[in-house]
């Protein structure tokens, strides 16, 4: 059973090498003929996963008509994720699994609801949970999330993408899944923020502790579970995003707090979602506070000291 892989980034690239080392064979596809080939040719993805081999049962190609398989994961930007599945109808038919975490500024949509938009003949699912790019490549144990509404589907595609170093969970609560891994991002940059503000680590739990509320509060409101909230796409990406300077949510509110740069052409997904989860939470009446401070801050409007202030005597309620 052979797998392929839609995008050549971080994420992709150590996807293809864990899955390729369990004994399968993968197409990973780039948009980028040059870069696909130099992949092919020196076995390394030297621009986003610098240091991992590529194992030899893994093809890079930027032609679409070498992705044959039917289980196809969709491994680009959030944002990016319409565009790719506009241009490419062929793939409207097969088993798309995101592995993309984030909300579509423009529409609202996670990933599931986004592929049930644009192609509603595929089988829609969602990869998403605690895992570093570098991490997996490296062989590292991994636990991921995957879940989609096709209950036979989603027992194939576990046993495709399980590989010895990554454990796959089921889950039949795919919205539950992709808000978990989408809402933690923005959680990420205001814990980012507060230590790269000298906040503190107090400041920080209070955060994570408070934004995981939130992010229950949305999810719930939008038909996820609970049990799903708390497993590994939700409290445990959170745990890892908030806490690692591996995350670039996290490494990019840091540099916010502590009014530094950050290199644009990084893959950060939490901006946007912030602002297309606070859309939404406005639309539904759904109080998100620490998600509006993190729209307050990407606007300039406040800074992170005077943000925290506004958490803080926001008026008294029970926990
Ligand atoms: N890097 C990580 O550790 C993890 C990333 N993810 C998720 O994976 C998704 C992708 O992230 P990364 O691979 O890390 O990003 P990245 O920035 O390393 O790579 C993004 C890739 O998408 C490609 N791409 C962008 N727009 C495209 C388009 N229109 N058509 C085709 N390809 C396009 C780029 O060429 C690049 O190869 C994100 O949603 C991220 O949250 C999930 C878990 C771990
Ligand atoms: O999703 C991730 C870890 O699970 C990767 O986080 P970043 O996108 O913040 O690097």
């Amino acid at each position: 059973m052979s797998i392929s892989i839609l995008g050549s980034g971080a994420f992709g690239t150590s996807l293809a090498i864990s899955i390729a080392n369990a004994g399968r064979d993968v197409t990973l596809w780039s948009r980028d003929n040059d870069a696909a080939e130099e992949m092919q040719r020196t076995r390394e993805n030297a621009q986003r996963l610098p240091g991992a081999t590529l194992p030899y049962n893994v093809t890079v190609t930027s032609e679409l008509s070498a992705i044959t398989d039917d289980t196809v994961l969709l491994a680009v930007p959030m944002q990016q994720l319409r565009s790719v599945l506009v241009a490419n109808p062929s793939l409207h038919n097969r088993t798309l699994v995101a592995c993309c975490k984030g909300i579509e500024l423009t529409s609202g949509k996670g990933p599931i609801e986004l592929i049930q938009e644009v192609a509603p003949a595929a089988t829609a699912a969602i990869l998403t949970g605690p895992s570093f790019a570098a991490d997996i490549a490296k062989g590292l144990p991994t636990a991921l999330t995957l879940a989609c509404a096709d209950a036979d589907r989603l027992r194939d595609l576990q046993n495709q993408l399980m590989a010895p170093n990554l454990r796959i969970y089921r889950s039949s609560d795919p919205v539950g899944a992709e808000l978990g891994g989408a809402l933690k991002n923005v959680m990420a940059i205001a814990c980012g923020a507060a230590m790269g503000a000298g906040l503190g680590e107090s400041a920080r739990a209070s955060l994570i502790t408070r934004g995981f509320a939130e992010m229950n509060r949305m999810a719930l409101a939008l038909g996820a579970r609970s049990d799903t909230l708390a497993g590994l796409s939700g409290f445990g990406d959170l745990i890892l995003t908030c806490t690692s300077t591996q995350s670039r949510n996290y490494s990019f509110g840091f540099a916010l707090g502590g009014g530094q740069d950050f290199d644009p052409s990084v893959t950060v997904e939490g901006a946007a979602t912030a602002r297309a989860t606070l859309n939404r939470a406005d639309a539904m009446k759904i109080d998100m506070p620490i998600t509006r401070m993190v729209v307050a801050l990407l606007d300039r409007k406040l800074d992170v000291r005077e943000a925290m202030a506004q958490l803080l005597a926001r008026p008294p309620k029970e926990e």
